[in-house]
């Protein structure tokens, strides 16, 4: 599991080591990896180093103080580097020292534009870990001129560090090198970062340190080590019984999507309970289908809600699963039974997990207002308030516990924004749950091998709720595959 500290747990880590270490070493081991990156782009898109011609973008803190230095290190391998200092008063001073015995050109205003078009690589240097809000107007003009492919100095910026939100012109990099760790911007908008070099400060994180990850991501390892796997001992019971508890009669499919990705995700056994238990037979003969939560047998989790209908049955029945004492997935219907009918909850055993699976709307519905920019503390604080697990859906999936540990889903482009692509998700998660798997891993893992299911199903074009689902035992062999070559990160 990958951990994403915040700025202000990096700066306070960092000053730990700038304490100890000999002035400027940090920022030239910095400046050093990015000179090193620099070299690489220019040799990708140009073919060679010695010759090119690169920018760089400084403002007026040590973001820009490590831009120069690149810029340094880039002329002793004969760049031709030329420097736009946005706030020339407060450049970095070492930096620009550095930078103009290298023999590196400050760049006037007037020959800016000349400077844009004939880089072959620029540097942001703007801002980095004390940025707040967009790029200011001098910072945006010479970006909108930029043609050549840029590398952000520890992040694009203009991109909120923190939550990776754009409110204005920002910088949209190819490249990124970071330092020390990597920020929620690298997780949370990896679209505007490109690729994302780590530079490894030997920084003391984690928890050992005291310094809890903001955010976390999981790797291919953990989600292969969490998928249920029957042993020889286990039969069908054993490997516990997800109950399915959606659909209606004008909704029969999102019954039908669920069920089934139950029944692809996890090899024991799936009930059915509702209005469309005949149609879910016939799609799945292995699915045990009754018309009634009440005479659905035992399940050791349910996931309810899509197409169940937000009226008094719909109710009757998610206060019924709520308090059978099993883990429940309450998703679409079920989340605004639980935002119309809050009184609904009094149903559950405080011990029991529940996970809540709203998109924006369903959020709005539940807490009031839709996530805004700050998606992880708005699904943190949901969390909190439910005392659930709070999958926030979205381009980037989000899991929240009600102790404040949020994961990170890495999207696999954007073919899941298709009509039933969610049922499917609970469908898979009421299968983990059943499993026994913790709520918290359950729902990531579940938002993994959805991401990857959507991918494959749509390889390239567009695809359906029920091919994601087909795609299901696919993503799985990748994720059990990707984890037996050793490929942990993938
Ligand atoms: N502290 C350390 O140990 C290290 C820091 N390093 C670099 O230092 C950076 C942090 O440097 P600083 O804390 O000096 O600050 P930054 O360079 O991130 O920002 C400089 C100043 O820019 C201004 N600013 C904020 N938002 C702005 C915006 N939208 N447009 C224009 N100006 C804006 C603020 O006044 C801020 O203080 C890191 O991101 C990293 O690049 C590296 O050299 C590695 C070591
Ligand atoms: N732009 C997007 N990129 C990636 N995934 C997306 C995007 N939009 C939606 N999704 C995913 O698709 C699923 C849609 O679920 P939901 O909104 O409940 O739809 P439905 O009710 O039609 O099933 C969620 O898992 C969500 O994270
Ligand atoms: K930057």
């Amino acid at each position: 599991m990958r951990g994403v500290w915040t700025t202000a747990g990096v700066r306070e880590a960092e000053d730990e080591v700038l304490a100890r270490t000999p002035d400027g070493a940090l920022m030239q081991r910095a400046a050093h990896a990015v000179a090193r990156r620099a070299a690489a782009m220019l040799t990708e898109h140009t073919g060679g180093v010695s010759g090119r011609r690169v920018l760089l973008v400084v403002g007026a803190g040590n973001n820009g103080g490590d831009a120069l230095w690149a810029g340094a290190f880039l002329r002793n391998r004969g760049v031709g580097v030329g420097a736009v200092l946005l706030a020339p008063e407060k450049a970095h001073a070492a930096g620009l020292a550095a930078f103009r015995r290298s023999g590196g050109r400050v760049v006037s205003e007037s020959d800016v534009p000349q400077w844009t078009e004939r880089a072959e690589l620029v540097v942001d240097g703007v801002v980095g870990i004390s940025a707040r809000g967009p790029l200011r107007p001098a910072a945006a003009d010479v970006f909108d001129r930029v043609t050549a492919p840029v590398l952000a100095v520890d992040l694009p910026s203009g991109v909120d560090p923190d939550t990776g939100a754009v409110d204005g012109p920002a910088v949209h990099a190819t490249a990124t090198v970071t330092f020390g760790a990597r920020k929620p911007v690298h997780l949370l908008n990896p679209g505007r970062c490109g690729d994302v070099t780590l530079v490894d400060l030997g920084l003391p994180l984690g928890a050992e340190h005291g310094r809890s990850p903001e955010l976390r991501q999981l790797d291919v390892a953990d989600v292969a080590a969490a998928w249920p796997v029957p042993g020889p001992e286990d039969d069908k019971y054993t490997q516990g019984v997800a109950g399915i508890a959606a659909g209606s009669a004008t909704y029969p499919g999102a019954a039908v999507l669920a069920a089934g990705a139950a029944v692809r995700a996890t090899s024991g056994m799936v009930r059915y309970a509702g209005p469309a238990a005949d149609e879910v037979r016939s799609w799945w003969p292995e699915v045990v289908a009754t018309g009634s939560v009440a005479d659905a047998g035992r399940v050791q989790a349910w996931a309810a809600g899509p197409g169940l209908g937000t009226g008094r049955d719909g109710c009757d029945v998610l206060a019924h699963v709520l308090g059978q004492g099993v883990p429940v997935c309450a998703d679409a219907d079920a989340i605004t039974l639980v935002a119309t009918r809050p009184e609904v909850l009094d149903a559950r055993d405080p011990d029991t997990p529940l996970v809540l699976t709203p998109h924006d709307g369903e959020f709005a519905r539940l807490t009031g207002d839709r996530p805004g920019a700050d998606r992880v503390a708005a699904a943190r604080a949901a969390a909190r308030r439910f005392d659930a697990v709070v999958l926030l859906k979205g381009h980037h999936t989000l899991v929240a516990a009600p102790d404040g540990r949020v994961l990170v889903n890495r999207p696999r482009g954007a073919w899941l924004a298709t009509a039933g692509s969610g049922d499917v998700l609970s469908g898979i998660l009421g299968g983990l749950l059943a499993a026994g798997l913790d709520p918290w891993l359950a729902a990531g893992a579940a938002a993994d091998v959805h991401a990857r299911a959507g991918e494959i199903a749509a390889a390239g074009v567009p695809t359906s709720a029920s091919q994601v689902l087909m795609a299901v035992p696919e993503a799985i062999r990748q994720v059990r595959a990707l984890c037996d070559d050793g490929s942990s990160g993938a």
